[in-house]
């Protein structure tokens, strides 16, 4: 449904965008992850059209996207831009209305997505006077409110408590089973990882991995712990595929290549004695995004 391709940006001397290339299908959930500064914000303006790009091109369902196609789209941009001195209700349905719904449907999707959000007894508060994550959840009722045919949320969970985020895990699934291609950004690893089909890995402006997280696991091999206690320290070291990481109180922590068979080294291991442990422990999202981006980059 979405397809971005090849778009880039830079700001001066930086390459905010490098050939960023990802596409999102309907009905799936992207995760785009990456540091401070590594270009999420700056490619999700452009697929927004808040931002133009200096070369590449972004498509939704088959078409160069255009203002009447980003009207139809789901917002949650990073400087949240709402009316502080307007009332939650009259917010959202302006903003409804101005997304292209009439009065009443407005009407109705303000106070379906204010009850959604938990935000009934603030419906006729002023934004302003909310706290900020109250603040957070009428920004994504602005995102939702017009029945999207896209998603895209720039840290949608930052400032939400533990059950706000429950509930906006359950909305974003819920609008990717009805057909929404969603894309959001989020720092929190463990909540991509448990949402996500998907996920793009950006780096200084680049798309570094890209792909589920069996697919990026792939790539990386695992982490294989072996309990022998009578081994000697260099039992492991020249396996072919095997780094040895560690030995402590008669665990020997090796790193498994992708691909590499690991009945040989269980063979090895069984040669030295007795052993009581074989285990892999398939690496985190986290893990994975540290391998790829490694420490200090953009
Ligand atoms: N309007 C701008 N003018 C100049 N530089 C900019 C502008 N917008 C972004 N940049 C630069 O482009 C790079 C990418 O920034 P961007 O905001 O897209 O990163 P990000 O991945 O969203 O980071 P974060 O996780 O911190 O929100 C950064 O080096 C940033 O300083």
């Amino acid at each position: 449904m979405l397809e971005v391709d090849g778009v880039t940006k830079r700001f001066g001397d930086v390459l905010a965008c490098d050939r960023v290339t990802f596409d999102v299908a309907a009905g799936e959930l992207f995760g785009f992850v990456g540091g401070n500064g590594a270009g999420k914000t700056t490619t999700m303006r452009i697929v927004l059209g808040v931002l133009a790009q200096d070369a590449g091109s972004v498509r939704f369902a088959g078409a160069p996207v255009e203002h009447a196609a980003r009207r139809r789209f789901g917002y949650l941009p990073e400087e949240r831009g709402l009316y502080p001195r307007m009332r939650v209700l009259e917010q959202l349905v302006y903003l409804a209305e101005l997304h292209g719904a009439g009065i009443n449907a407005a009407h109705r999707a303000a106070e379906h997505w204010i009850s959604r959000l938990g935000l009934r007894e603030h419906r006729d508060t002023e934004l302003q006077r909310l706290s900020l994550g109250n603040q957070q959840r009428v920004q994504l009722a602005a995102a939702l409110v017009h029945d999207p045919l896209l998603l895209v949320l720039d840290e949608p969970f930052s400032g939400l408590d533990p059950l706000a985020v429950d509930v906006l895990v359950e909305v974003l699934r819920e609008q990717a089973r009805a057909g929404v291609p969603v894309v959001f950004s989020s720092h929190q690893l463990d909540l991509v990882e448990r949402l996500c089909d998907r996920v793009g890995i950006v780096a200084a402006g680049r798309i570094v991995a890209c792909g589920t997280v069996e697919q990026l696991r792939a790539g990386t091999g695992s982490t294989l712990v072996v309990e022998a206690p009578d081994a000697p320290p260099d039992w492991a070291s020249g396996l072919p595929g095997v780094t040895v990481l560690g030995v402590h109180s008669g665990q020997t922590r090796l790193r498994v290549a992708p691909g590499v068979d690991d009945q040989p080294i269980l063979a090895a291991a069984l040669a030295t004695g007795r052993v009581r442990g074989f285990t892999h422990h398939h690496p985190s999202l986290a893990e994975l995004y540290r391998d790829v981006v490694g420490v200090g980059s953009r």
